[in-house]
């Protein structure tokens, strides 16, 4: 059975369409003073999916933490957490003395709470797999790029792929390298939270088709940046392709003031940009775990 809350209540049902299995609704009371109450169906199974994505985290790891703990409470042996955006990945060195490495306390605040953990595309640079982060039972990173290359044949013609960091040349290499397309990234220097300067790589851009192509849009102040250096050099178009849509306030009209032409992302978070669906690549990895 699939449990999940009613912000991710389509992309859970279509999960639990594919895989041929129930999908209930956590039920969620707000009191007046902010805390929540949820109610759990009743006889749960003794294999339990909880579907949700963790942008805008804080509540929402407060309401896992109720859910899974109730469902162990109802006597459910195996849990699984399906994240598509798993929240907290990118605070994952302290700078400054004090400073917290969420990866760290978060990620074993989820493993602590579930046996197996799907993710898609974790935010991790400095260790390489998933469970070094979120030490549970199982944990797994799909990668969406296959998805993403199959979105692209039929909505892009002949574009560079243009990654705006050296972070991301892994998910446009895995895109392009599939149809032979041509690929670059930029270089990237972060000034603040909203500030960053991208120099594009040393390429004839004029009348070229670009697709900007990273994981996460937050501020957009990367893609902005990357995509008004584009449009100095002279490109044809700038299309915008992502895998996690978090879209901070403002990110929006900063896309659309650098000249970016169509935003595209997969439905990990729920945004109105979502045109790729990872339903099929989640159902697949689950299928084998399900018993
Ligand atoms: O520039 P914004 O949109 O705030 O942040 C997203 C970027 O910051 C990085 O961590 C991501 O990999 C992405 O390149």
């Amino acid at each position: 059975m699939i449990l999940c809350f009613d912000d991710y209540a389509e992309q859970a049902g279509e999960l639990a369409d594919a895989l041929a299995m129930p999908c209930k609704l956590v039920d969620r009371h707000r009191f007046p003073d902010g805390e929540v109450k949820l109610t759990l169906p009743v006889a749960l199974p003794a294999q339990v999916i909880i579907y949700r994505s963790l942008d805008h985290p804080n509540e929402k790891l407060v309401e896992l933490l109720l859910a899974a703990r109730a469902a162990r409470e109802q006597g459910v042996k195996e849990l699984i957490l399906v994240a598509p955006y798993l929240c907290y990945m990118r605070q994952d060195i302290a700078f400054n003395p004090g400073e917290v490495v969420s990866q760290r306390i978060i990620g074993r605040f989820i493993a602590d709470l579930f046996d197996t953990v799907l993710t898609v595309d974790p935010h991790l640079h400095r260790v390489h797999h998933l469970k070094q982060a979120v030490p549970a039972k199982r944990a797994l990173a799909l990668q969406a790029t296959p998805a993403m290359a199959a979105f692209l044949r039929t909505h892009a013609s002949n574009p560079i792929l243009l990654g705006p960091d050296s972070e991301s040349e892994q998910w446009v290499k895995a895109v392009a390298e599939p149809d032979g397309l041509r690929y670059a990234t930029c270089t990237k220097q972060r000034l603040g939270d909203r500030e960053v300067s991208i120099t594009l790589p040393d390429i004839d851009f004029r009348d070229q088709s670009v697709v900007l192509l990273d994981d996460i849009i937050s501020s957009g102040e990367t893609i902005a940046r990357a995509a008004v250096a584009c449009r100095e050099q002279g490109v044809a178009s700038v299309d915008v392709l992502v895998t996690h849509a978090l879209f901070a306030p403002g990110a929006e009209s900063l896309l659309k003031d650098a000249g970016v032409r169509h935003v595209w992302s997969t439905n990990s978070v729920r945004h109105k940009t979502n045109a790729v669906s990872l339903v099929a690549l989640l159902g697949d990895a689950l299928r084998s775990w399900l018993h």
